[in-house]
């Protein structure tokens, strides 16, 4: 494992380079890998192994159009798809991607088919971590360890295809075998990393947790809607307030730090926008940062967890999610942006 300084701390990192496909297909030669679930996270996941030439199947109820996506993305039954109980004893090595809640129902008959010497593979530290609340507690005679890409499902997927990597997190919670490192490493490099950073469960889920409620998605929305409105009140128009607030943010801001860091970004927009954006940085990381450690501590004390787990539990999630998503659609935000999105040239239909 390489050892690389970021900012100034060493950590442990696994490249393409050290652990090429090659050795991941050879690591997994005689491993069936079952993919349990068919969301967002399994497609990317399954598709990625088995166009890497993995040995994949996956484990989905019949009758559900998960299953008729899992077809459609030519998975075939009775030889790579399966029903759930099915692939479960099959598998050698079990994703267990469900959702989080989902996962807590299912558990007693994946904890049936975890014989000697199989792997129990998740993708978020929850389950394990917070298992007082699952009761998800492996049997010993396993390997237990994790691979979370740090994406959507739907990155993961789009990224391999286009030859790149998304970034994942590894840990390793239990090693029954004395393979199990070899074991998740070969997965996450089979699953589409570009690389693997470690940490353990409760890191990993403590982190996600918080960066998905704080700037990745909670706290900007929450940023967005607060600057909107007050440009909105003050009597600007909608296409200029979501200009302002959204759209030069994704297509042109954005970019340039994934690029090359906030300071390269900076660089390149006016002397202007530079000095108020140095005045203005410091400010609102004092005021955001109590709600980030009120988010933090939430996570760690397990209330976020439970949260998610009894919201997400319940029979009618989805519909109660699906007003909630629609809340924001409708907002007058995000119909300006619609609109302002249908006007940039590449969606605008070529003229003749
Ligand atoms: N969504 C994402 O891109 C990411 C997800 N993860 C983690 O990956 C894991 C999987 O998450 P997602 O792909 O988002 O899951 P998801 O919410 O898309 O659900 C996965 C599957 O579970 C099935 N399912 C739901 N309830 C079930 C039940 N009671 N019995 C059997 N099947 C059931 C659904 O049909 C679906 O196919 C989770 O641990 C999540 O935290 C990690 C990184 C990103
Ligand atoms: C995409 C991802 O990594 C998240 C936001 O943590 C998640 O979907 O749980
Ligand atoms: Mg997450
Ligand atoms: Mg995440």
């Amino acid at each position: 494992m390489a050892k690389l300084n970021f900012g100034g701390t060493e950590e442990n990192v696994v490249t393409r380079e050290e652990f090429p496909l090659s050795k991941a297909q050879d690591v997994l030669k005689n491993e069936t890998v079952a993919v349990i679930g068919y969301g967002v996270q399994g497609p990317g996941q399954a598709l990625n192994q088995k166009d890497n030439g993995i040995n994949v199947i996956v484990g989905q109820r019949k009758n559900s159009k998960t299953w008729d996506k899992a077809i459609a993305d030519g998975f075939v039954p009775g030889e790579t798809l399966f029903e759930i109980e099915e692939a479960l004893e099959k598998g050698t090595i079990i994703c267990y991607l469900l959702s989080d809640a989902a996962q807590i129902e299912l558990w007693p008959t994946v904890k049936k088919h975890l014989t000697p010497g199989k792997a129990l593979y998740f993708s978020h530290g929850f389950g394990i971590t917070f298992n007082e609340q699952t009761g998800i507690v492996p049997p010993a005679d396993v390997d237990v360890f994790l691979v979370a890409p740090k994406g959507s499902g739907t990155s993961l997927r789009r990224m391999f295809l286009q030859g790149r990597g998304l970034n994942s997190s590894f840990a390793i919670f239990q090693d029954a075998t004395g393979k199990a490192w070899e074991r998740v490493i070969a997965l996450g490099i089979a699953v589409g990393s570009g690389y693997l950073f470690e940490t353990d469960f409760k890191k990993e889920v403590f982190s996600d947790l918080t960066g998905e409620r704080g700037t990745l998605m909670g706290c900007i929305q929450g940023i967005f809607a607060a600057q909107y409105d007050v440009l909105r009140s003050n009597g600007h128009t909608p296409s200029e307030a979501f200009n302002e607030t959204v759209e030069e943010l994704t297509q042109s801001l954005m970019p340039l730090v994934a690029e090359n860091g906030m300071d390269w970004m900076y660089a390149n927009c006016s002397t202007t926008a530079q000095r108020g954006a140095l005045d203005w940085w410091k400010k609102f990381r004092d005021a955001t940062k109590p709600v980030f450690e009120e988010l933090y501590n939430s996570v760690a004390t397990g209330k976020e967890s439970q949260r998610s787990i009894d919201s997400n539990s319940q029979p009618d999630y989805r519909e109660k999610l699906n007003a909630e998503l629609a809340e924001l659609r409708d907002s007058e935000l995000w119909q300006a942006g619609k609109t302002v999105r249908s006007l940039r040239p590449e969606n605008q239909a070529v003229e003749a």
